[in-house]
């Protein structure tokens, strides 16, 4: 981390990108450039490092891919770490990759706007304490910055708790009671899963067809197989076998009440950024009556719920399990590059570079794999324009001692 301190409480330069959000993604190219020699600066809006495996995940969460698909660059999982590592190994293998590369973000430092200078051809990121200046931006506050709470019409009536999934930890406060979870993603069926282990009564609202694919088929990840068979064989074939494969494994979902959308599930992934639900467990409890499927929600009552098909139920609390967005839009100002949703408008593989030195890593809708694959080349991309403006003797030379130095830094 090194950077040019001006002046205190005047704007600091950084000589090298600025990073906003040090997750995954934001670290990966912190990484990757510190293995070039490039120094970076990341500001970060909490007090740790991949905030939300951390602070907004809960406690029963896995790695849903098989680690060798969820490595960050240049840095493998420890070999005794399982398939599928828990959250917690997931965390401490974060930890140990910040320590590697020596990344240090600036904690409690939340990016309240950034733009360009056209004048310095500088971008100018303020913070609450600051100004940071560079050449480069780059945008790493994810797809899942802040939860996604819709507008169900009564939602203020219902008197019961109502958490979104990035508050819920576990079901051990909800024995007994009869829960309803709104969302049918991989944290509605998740957080039904947890809730029956805690005896509680989970009703899961499905409004729209979704894809379920077993973790793993017989000891292999359907994940795994489909990357397998995508060398060889096209999306549309693929994406028939494992709905095949995942029918003759789960059943048939749709006398469920889980529809298939028509698009396959890979196909769907990659066009809209739907992840399928990849089943440990919740489609069991579903057949045998413990996660119950509900329709859609017409309105929140004081004490339940009203659903389109006319039933009415009551509840004790309700989950919300609706996924996240980006938020981006809060802070860059800049109106060409991001959609009004905060994604980049180039799709995958192009997204990662945009206009004046900005760059985005984590907004693919591939997860840590897409993260690793924009990492890469923004560090190429910035390591090429900064030995330019450093000399190649830069790189070598840089003496962290006497470059580094934070007055906001509050960590
Ligand atoms: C429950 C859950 C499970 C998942 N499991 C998997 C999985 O198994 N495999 C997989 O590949 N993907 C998975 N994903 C996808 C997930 O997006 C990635 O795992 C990963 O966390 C993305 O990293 P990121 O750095 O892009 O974003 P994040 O991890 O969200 O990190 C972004 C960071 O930016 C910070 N930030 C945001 N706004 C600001 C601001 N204005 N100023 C300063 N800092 C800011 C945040 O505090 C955060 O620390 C999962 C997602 C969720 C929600
Ligand atoms: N490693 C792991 O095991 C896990 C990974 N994840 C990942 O985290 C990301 C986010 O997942 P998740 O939190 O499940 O979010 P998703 O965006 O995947 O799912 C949101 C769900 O909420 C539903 N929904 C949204 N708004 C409403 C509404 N107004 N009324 C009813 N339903 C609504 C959606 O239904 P509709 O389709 O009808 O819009 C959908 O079923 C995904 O990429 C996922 O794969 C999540 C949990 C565990
Ligand atoms: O967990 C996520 O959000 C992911 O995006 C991981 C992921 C990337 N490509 C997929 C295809 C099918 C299921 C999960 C993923």
């Amino acid at each position: 981390m090194n950077s040019c301190l001006e002046a205190e409480h005047s704007p600091i330069f950084v000589n090298g990108p600025i990073i906003v959000g040090a997750g995954p993604s934001g670290l990966s190219v912190a990484a990757c450039l510190s293995n070039r020699g490039v120094p970076s600066v990341i500001l970060e809006r909490t007090d740790c490092l991949a905030s939300l495996w951390q602070k907004r995940t809960y406690d029963r969460l896995k790695l849903h891919l098989p680690k060798h698909f969820c490595e960050l660059p240049l840095m493998k999982f420890p070999k005794n770490f399982p398939r599928y590592p828990s959250k917690q190994q997931f965390i401490s293998y974060i930890e140990s990759y910040a320590a590697r590369f020596n990344i240090e973000p600036v904690f409690n430092q939340t990016v309240e706007k950034a733009e360009f200078d056209v004048v310095s051809g500088l971008w100018k990121v303020k913070t609450q304490d600051g100004v940071y200046t560079s050449k480069w931006l780059v945008v790493a506050t994810g797809e899942n910055a802040e939860p996604v709470v819709p507008d169900i019409p009564g939602l203020k009536n219902f008197t019961g708790p109502i958490v979104h999934t990035s508050a819920y930890k576990c079901g051990s406060e909800y024995a007994n009671r009869k829960v309803l979870v709104v969302g049918c993603g991989n944290s509605g069926m998740e957080v039904c899963l947890d809730l029956c282990r805690y005896n509680a009564l989970p009703h899961m609202v499905v409004r729209n067809p979704v894809h379920v694919l077993p973790r793993d088929f017989f000891g292999l990840s359907s994940f795994g197989i489909a990357m397998t068979l995508l060398k060889w064989f096209p999306l549309k074939l693929v994406d028939n076998l494992l709905m095949l494969l995942a029918n003759s494994y789960l059943g048939n979902t749709d006398r469920l009440g889980l529809r298939r959308p028509k698009t396959g599930p890979i196909e769907l992934k990659n066009v809209t950024g739907k992840t399928p639900v990849l089943d440990v467990g919740a489609i069991s409890l579903i057949q045998s009556g413990q996660i119950r499927v509900t329709q859609a929600v017409k309105e929140l009552t004081k004490k339940g719920a009203k659903f389109v098909d006319g039933q009415e139920m009551g509840f004790e609390s309700i989950i919300l399990a609706t996924g996240y967005k980006s938020n981006v839009p809060d802070w860059l100002k800049e109106n060409s590059f991001f959609t009004k949703e905060g994604m980049p408008k180039t799709p995958f593989p192009n997204g990662w570079k945009g206009e004046n030195g900005l760059y985005t890593v984590g907004f693919t809708k591939r997860g840590l794999l897409g993260t690793a694959f924009d990492a890469v080349k923004i560090a190429e991309d910035i390591t090429d324009q900064w030995m330019k403006s450093n000399g190649p003797l830069s790189a070598s030379n840089i003496c962290s001692s006497c470059i580094i130095h934070f007055p906001f830094n509050k960590s």
